[in-house]
């Protein structure tokens, strides 16, 4: 394959690598080339949505990074999933729909990203997405999303009477006119399977005889000419290639591996290349820098009525699960775990909301391996997480290797700001334990019990034990100039020719909830940018 060309090279078959490849490759003209680490999602524990609790830890899918000790969490290391698969982290993700609340978009054009406010982009959404409400279809854009509601759990109804006695909002569907309360999570799931960005846009494209897929290639760093990327270099079954891109290569590696990438190629800071003795092709400071992340904090309960425990929670139960879902692909394999969700406020003041709630009719140990184990007792959790953190951390590589993971510092709680919103927000969890529609279903409550905690406890309990919502974003993220950024907004890398970052890594801020809407829809527009400019 050495020294072929192509029109477009785009590296990483994830949220926003499928996107690009199917928009990109629509023109018959445009030769695209797609290079995916990872292999074939034809897998029975991705397909099924509760089958994530197995490719969680599932080396053979998951790139399964480790983080630095991270100060803000008391020096702990926390396990960060990513998807090495085809579907990328779609692929293995919780299938939980959420647009972003209109800010998060507002302050994206604030920090630089012109044409990325919310009224722009809540269009590209209304043109991707099909809503399914049972037999009603809205929409008809390529990316399924379905009102699951029908078979979550019945104790869930208990987490929505909760939310009433809050004074929350129960509403319909969080990616409407509603903008605020709790709701059954809407899910990227059809007909009782996942719906990646794999099954809404590779698919499709594959039979087109202009787009080539190569998967288990690893590309180890970029062919950079003159200022411009010419091409890329990947490893494939132990031997090295070199492809070459007439038009544009894009980074959709993720914001883990698309920083790491760029260090890998010269490109990034010249203190850190140097470290590594990589020729400095390009001084851009902020190559890595700007992660962000949710964190967030469960707590469990043991329950006085069933939940999933009394079905999961054993092998008999698992197995006529397994049965039912296999004969009619529904029951409670067929349905995410988190089951109800949705954006509050920390305090009434807040001009929008700052916190998302997760309630799980399920409670599950997440060993520090990834492994998740169901509790044979029935259980359900309560869970918060600060949406907007202001702390940011950095991805640098830690050697010349591309097969080496870089170095992960998440930095979280590294702001006044988060630190106190993390209070409130636990404030809020005691609170919904205490509602007469929790208490009535509450055995126990699992320690660490934070009923009486006070603010110091309470931002300790979250230092001890938060973790990842798996949403890094923000490390090649747009902006004004390199001073400030790694991207433009039209997500051109700045001071090169030929290169864009697509995927994650290109957020300003991360956005209010969770990330895989707002990735397709970046890779959307994205697309429409490229092929204005080609
Ligand atoms: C466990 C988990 C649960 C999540 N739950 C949810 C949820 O419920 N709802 C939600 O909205 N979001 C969720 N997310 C987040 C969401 O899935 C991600 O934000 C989104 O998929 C990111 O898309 P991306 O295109 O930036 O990266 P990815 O989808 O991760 O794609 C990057 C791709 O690039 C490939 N790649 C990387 N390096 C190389 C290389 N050197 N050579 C070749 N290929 C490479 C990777 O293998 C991968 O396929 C979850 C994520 C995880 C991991």
């Amino acid at each position: 394959m050495n020294e072929s060309a192509f029109h477009y090279i785009i590296v990483g078959a994830g949220s926003a690598g499928c996107v690009l490849a199917n928009r990109l490759s629509e023109n018959p003209r445009h030769k695209v080339l797609l290079i995916e680490a990872g292999g074939s999602d034809a897998r029975f524990w991705i397909k099924v949505p509760l089958g994530y609790a197995k490719t969680f830890a599932d080396h053979a899918v998951n790139w399964s990074y480790m983080t630095q000790p991270d100060p803000g969490l008391n020096g702990r290391q926390a396990y960060w999933p990513r998807g090495r698969v085809i579907g990328g982290s779609s692929s293995i993700n919780a299938m939980a729909y959420l647009r972003g609340l209109p800010h998060d978009f507002d302050d994206w054009e604030r920090a630089g990203a012109t044409g990325w406010n919310w009224e722009i982009v809540r269009k590209t959404y209304e043109a991707l997405e099909c809503h399914v409400e049972g037999a009603i279809q809205k929409g008809g854009g390529p990316l399924v999303v379905s009102d699951v509601g029908d078979g979550m759990h019945p104790f869930v109804q208990n987490f929505l009477v909760a939310a009433r006695e809050m004074g929350w909002n129960v509403a319909r569907n969080l990616n409407g006119e509603e903008a605020e309360g709790l709701m059954r999570m809407r899910s990227t799931v059809r007909n009782g399977r996942r719906w990646s960005a794999a099954d809404a846009f590779l698919r499709p494209a594959t039979k087109r005889s202009n787009l080539r897929v190569i998967s288990r290639a690893l590309v180890e760093k970029l062919i950079i000419q003159n200022g411009r990327a010419a091409g890329v270099q990947f490893r494939l079954g132990g031997v090295q290639h070199i492809v070459r891109a007439n038009k544009e290569v894009i980074l959709s590696a993720g914001a883990i591996n698309s920083p790491q990438i760029l260090q890998l190629s010269g490109i990034g800071p010249a203190a850190l290349l140097q470290a590594h003795c990589i020729p400095v092709l390009h001084d851009l400071p902020e190559v890595g820098k700007g992660l962000q992340d949710h964190l967030a904090v469960s707590q469990y309960y043991r329950a006085t009525e069933p939940t999933l425990n009394n079905i999961l929670g054993n092998g008999l139960g698992r197995m006529l699960a397994g049965v039912r879902y296999i004969l009619t692909r529904k029951g409670p394999l067929s349905v995410p775990v988190n089951q109800i969700s949705g954006y509050v406020r920390s305090s009434p003041e807040l001009e929008v909301p700052d916190v998302q709630v997760y309630c799980n009719p399920m409670s599950y140990i997440t060993h520090a391996s990834g492994a998740v184990g169901v509790d044979p007792a029935p259980g359900f959790l309560l869970c918060v997480q600060p949406s907007r953190p202001t702390s940011r951390g950095q991805v640098t590589i830690a050697s010349t290797n591309p097969e080496a993971p870089p170095l992960i510092q998440p930095n979280s709680l590294s702001t006044n700001e988060d630190c106190e919103t993390v209070i409130k927000a636990s404030r809020l969890l005691q609170q919904l334990a205490q509602t007469s529609a929790i208490r009535a279903v509450t055995k126990a409550r699992l320690q660490p019990d934070i009923s009486t905690m006070d603010d110091a406890a309470l931002l300790e309990n979250f230092r001890n034990r938060a973790g990842t919502v798996f949403h890094p974003s923000c490390t090649c993220r747009m902006g004004h100039d390199a001073r400030d950024s790694v991207l433009d907004a039209r997500l051109r890398v700045h001071g090169m020719e030929g290169l864009r970052v697509v995927d994650a890594s290109a957020f300003p801020n991360v956005t209010s909830g969770n990330t895989n809407g707002p990735t397709i829809m970046l890779a959307t527009r994205a697309a429409e940018l490229i092929l204005q400019d080609a």
